[in-house]
């Protein structure tokens, strides 16, 4: 598409910066032995919260250790333990690691120290000790978290939920099928009618576990996310909600195959390349789908995937929407929620959205393809220090011999900048993902984000983006023609704003999406009333600039663009007449910042202008730079 005279190359090459191999950082304490829990036990005796503190809980695990390596040494999974490819290699810019035989900064020291012994398979995750301790109230560090039948009354907490009452006369409970830190699972069958027979599966949570509102809440929200997502290969089937004075009951379909942690832990830790597509193309659908309808999950983790039957190629359900939450497109939540291992590095900073989701599948998908997890210490305070600051190893065994596709997958998932990260929509359209079988990319909320922002801009920066877009690859195109397709263009290739509106209300569900952004999204896009949008404008306004800026050929793209920008588009501007074409606000000292922004010679704009423009600029942000 491009006039450029060197074509940027496939983005299948790995196109990551490589790890920093600065200097290794060992984990404080790590000496692996191996913290695996088991799920499938009733877990409210080893839970514990360190009252309301979130920070350091590296004693915590320590006092486990023994116990821990007692069921690891029975656990069947041991002979399993793969060589870890998961040594940390630190940034310069990182803060000094703690070294654990001198307890002194370290950082710089011990360039690419190994740890001498396995990681531990992946075991059940437990959730970061800040989530459970603002869900049960402070309690004395050490101390169970739960109190063990604490009265329901006298608690001051509303617990009614509106639930209908008569769950014991419809259904008849059945055996216990699985366990987590909130609920419990059992099977049931309606008691008689016309289903009488049939077998469901009810989350039991009881109310005595409910002991602050937070965790009402989230009983709350569980059950009317539930209601709002339905229609999903991929996503349990949610029947209905009940409740008595002990407990709430969620009504869902059955999933007998047990849950996807079992099936890695039990298949020795890794998939070969194409299994392991088979599980990610399934979990990337369903999580596209979630944000579509403005639903962030919040706890990704391969415990929280189950599959329908024993059969090996068994359809795969997310369950457990127990920390999820509506999100709108420019919102930013900032409770820290997950689970450790897998939480993203900006859900720690406080500031994230649905990207935290395809975080928290970069780290799935390393499990799967490696069996080892790619941020791991043996506390929570160091996976923490692990996830903002360390890059996962693709050095050791077995990713040199996986495809350079699969790795370059991993890492552009794993990317610690949210706005460079993939979107699941982007990751379905992705080399290593596109030619599976089964690979339909769904309509990606993140061009609905982007073409609101196209559609604010000055007339100057829709040109640098037109020029930018024609310098695409052809694997970036395809993922724009997909979108592009998605919305329904006319027959000779353009949309409207109707083909964007039909196409939203049909992807997604409405009573999610009530919820969320659907209006003010349109409102934000009523200048295309009154015209019609073909392709190449489609892709000025969809393309992602941070995205391309993340690959190593941007420097390639951004120096193509600006030829581009210079034969038809860039013209002389004066200070004053481009910082109202930024709508920069008076208090911007335009002078000082916008002087490198226009050539000197002939009064155009720079290239570095050129770039700037191309992220889009606000007062906040270039008072921020100031
Ligand atoms: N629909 C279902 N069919 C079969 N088993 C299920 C179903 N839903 C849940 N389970 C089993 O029950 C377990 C606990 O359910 P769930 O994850 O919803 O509970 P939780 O207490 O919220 O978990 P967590 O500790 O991860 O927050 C699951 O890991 C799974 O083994
Ligand atoms: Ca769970
Ligand atoms: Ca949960």
């Amino acid at each position: 598409m491009g006039i450029c005279t060197s074509k940027p190359s496939s983005p299948s090459s790995p196109n990551l910066s490589p790890p920093n191999p600065i200097s290794a950082k060992s984990d404080d304490n790590v000496n692996n032995t191996v913290p695996v829990k088991d799920s499938r036990k009733p877990q409210s005796s080893n839970v514990n919260v360190s009252g309301g503190n979130s920070g350091d809980a590296d004693d915590e695990d320590s006092k486990d250790l023994s116990k821990d390596l007692e069921n690891v040494k029975k656990s069947p999974f041991f002979p399993f333990y793969s060589p870890s490819p998961a040594h940390y290699f630190f940034s310069k810019k990182s803060s000094p690691a703690r070294s654990p035989a001198t307890g002194n900064a370290s950082a710089n020291s011990t360039p690419k120290r190994f740890f001498k012994r396995p990681f531990p398979p992946p075991s059940p995750a437990k959730h970061i000790r800040a989530v459970l301790a603002r869900r049960h109230g402070t309690v004395k560090p050490n101390e169970v978290a739960i109190p063990e039948g604490s009265a329901v009354e006298g608690t001051g907490l509303d617990k009614n939920f509106g639930f209908p009452k008569n769950f014991g006369s419809k259904y008849e409970l059945g055996e216990e099928v699985g366990r987590g830190h909130f609920g419990y699972t059992c099977k049931a069958s309606f008691k008689k009618g016309e289903l009488k027979g049939q077998e469901v599966a009810v989350k039991i949570i009881p109310k005595a576990k409910m002991t602050t509102a937070i965790a009402i809440e989230d009983v709350r929200r569980e059950v009317k996310i539930l209601r709002a997502l339905t229609g999903h290969n991929n996503l349990v089937q949610f029947y209905d909600a009940y409740e008595d004075h002990d407990n709430v009951y969620i009504i869902m379909e059955l999933c007998e195959g047990g849950e996807l942690l079992d099936r890695i832990l039990s298949r020795g830790g890794k998939y070969t390349e194409i299994d392991a597509k088979a599980v990610l193309i399934q979990i990337l659908n369903v999580v596209a789908f979630f944000h579509l309808q403005g639903v962030v999950h919040r706890d990704l983790k391969p415990e929280n995937f189950l599959f329908m039957s024993k059969d090996e190629n068994s359809h795969l359900k997310a369950i457990d929407f127990g920390l999820s939450d509506f999100v709108k497109p420019d919102e930013r939540l900032n409770d820290i929620v997950g689970s450790a291992y897998y939480v993203a590095p900006e859900v720690l900073h406080r500031s994230y959205s649905t990207e935290a989701d395809v975080w928290s599948i970069g780290v799935i998908a390393y499990i799967l393809l490696c069996g080892s997890r790619p941020f791991w210490a043996r506390t929570e305070s160091g996976i923490f220090r692990a996830v903002l600051k360390a890059d996962p190893s693709f050095e050791e065994a077995p990713w040199p011999s996986l495809s350079s596709e699969a790795k370059d997958f991993v890492k552009r998932l794993l990317n610690k900048d949210p706005r460079k990260r993939l979107t699941a929509g982007q990751a379905l359209s992705h080399p290593w993902i596109k030619n599976s079988n089964d690979v339909k990319v769904p309509l990606d909320i993140l061009i609905f984000k982007l073409m609101k922002a196209y559609m604010r801009s000055s007339a100057l920066r829709k040109a640098a983006l037109r020029a930018l877009s024609k310098t695409l690859t052809v694997d970036e195109l395809f993922y724009l023609k997909e979108q592009f397709s998605l919305l329904e263009p006319n027959k000779n290739g353009t949309i409207s704003l109707e083909n964007i509106k039909a196409a939203l209300m049909k992807h997604a569900t409405a009573d999610a999406t009530k919820d969320s952004h659907i209006p003010d999204f349109f409102a934000s896009l009523n200048a295309l009333q009154h015209r019609r949008m073909g392709f190449e404008e489609f892709c000025a306004a969809a393309l992602s600039v941070h995205q391309l800026e993340a690959l190593d050929r941007w420097e390639h793209h951004a120096r193509c663009a600006y030829e581009l920008f210079e034969k038809d588009g860039n013209r002389a501007i004066v200070i004053e007449e481009l910082a109202s074409e930024l709508s920069l606000s008076p208090s911007v000292p335009v002078h000082a910042v916008l002087h490198d922004w226009i050539r000197h010679t002939d009064g155009k704009l720079s290239f570095l202008g050129f770039v700037k423009l191309l992220h889009g600029v606000s007062s906040r942000n270039l008072a921020k730079t100031q």
